[in-house]
């Protein structure tokens, strides 16, 4: 069994003129939680469906689990479970019925594990598809994912139209996930949740993957923001420490990025004459909007 369940090397899509994804060269490895981020249209859904079969590539090569699913549909069934941000359903059959349907047509279905994970998300399976609500539609559609026993589980937008309650036990369904040795790869645009859950995320930006992350790089990033007392301080830091560390100054207001162990850079921070000191974790909303906007991420 290779490391990484998922590979993609040079993988391109074009539609006529539009190209909505470019060379992307990615991989996921076996057991983690990977998050897939970006603007609308950056080209995430894109991905997925190649990833799935769906869409054809114009170029380039992918392996999910060392199956091409431009090869091997079946199998690559057997190996995936996959939420679609448009999840339809029958609409005449009440959410049992639907549990039930996709339990009995999947190898790896599971019923009893849909009807639990449907009592987790607070769904009630005896209404009918056409009557139920966006929010619940969702859920009906998790359920059918989460009961699916497959090695990866790839949710487009899976927390989308819920309230924040349901959304945290998802979460937790994903980490349950990962706890028993699934991959699960997620695409969202509530950062907090990929902070919560992931162990590395990529970005894409306008069909390019911009940036990637492994989130425990991240935790070893803050922001300090401070005023400056004396005009002119030399905020120049120590050799020992310069290079994990990125220093502005505007007017008085004095912001440093660092990146790695923060207790040596303390030392040197309490011996410049800052006030209002604050310190906090670079969180990936900083590197998001540093990617979005195009902007090399500090450090
Ligand atoms: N069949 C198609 N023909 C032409 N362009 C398409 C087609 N499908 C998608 N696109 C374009 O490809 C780009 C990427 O779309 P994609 O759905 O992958 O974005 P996304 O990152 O999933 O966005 P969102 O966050 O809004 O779901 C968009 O500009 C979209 O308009």
């Amino acid at each position: 069994m290779t490391p990484d369940i998922v590979v993609t090397e040079g993988l391109t899509k074009r539609y006529g003129d539009f190209t909505a994804l470019s060379d992307c060269s990615m991989s996921v490895v076996r057991g983690e939680v990977f998050g897939l981020l970006g603007p609308n249209g950056a080209g995430k859904t894109t991905l997925i469906r190649l990833l799935l079969g769906h869409l054809q590539p114009t170029s380039g090569q992918l392996s999910i689990d060392g199956i091409d699913p431009r090869v091997d549909g079946v199998e690559l069934r057997k190996r995936v479970a996959y939420l679609p941000g448009d999840a339809r359903l029958p609409r005449h059959m009440k959410g049992g019925a639907v549990l039930r349907f996709f339990a009995d047509m999947h190898p790896s279905g599971n019923l009893d594990r849909s009807l639990e994970v449907a009592e987790i998300l607070e769904l009630n399976t005896r209404t009918r598809v056409a009557f139920m609500s966006t929010g619940m539609r969702q859920k009906l559609a998790l359920a059918v994912v989460f009961g699916v026993d497959t090695p990866l589980l790839i949710l487009d937008e899976p927390t989308a139209n819920l309230d924040p309650t349901v959304r945290g036990n998802v979460l937790n369904l994903v980490m349950d996930a990962k706890r028993v040795g699934r991959t699960v790869m997620f695409s969202s645009h509530v950062l907090s949740e990929i902070e919560d859950t992931c162990d590395r995320v990529a970005f894409l930006r306008k069909g390019k993957l911009a940036h990637r992350l492994a989130m425990k790089d991240l935790y070893q990033r803050h922001r300090i923001t401070a005023l400056v007392d004396q005009a002119h301080a030399n905020m120049e830091a120590p050799e020992t420490i310069a290079s994990r560390i990125h220093t502005t100054i505007d007017g008085q207001s004095v912001a440093i990025v660092t990146d790695g162990d923060l207790a040596p850079m303390l030392s040197w921070v309490d011996s410049l004459a800052l006030s209002q000191v604050r310190i906090e974790p670079l969180g990936l909303r900083a590197v998001y909007d540093a990617v979005h906007t195009g902007q090399a991420v500090a450090l």
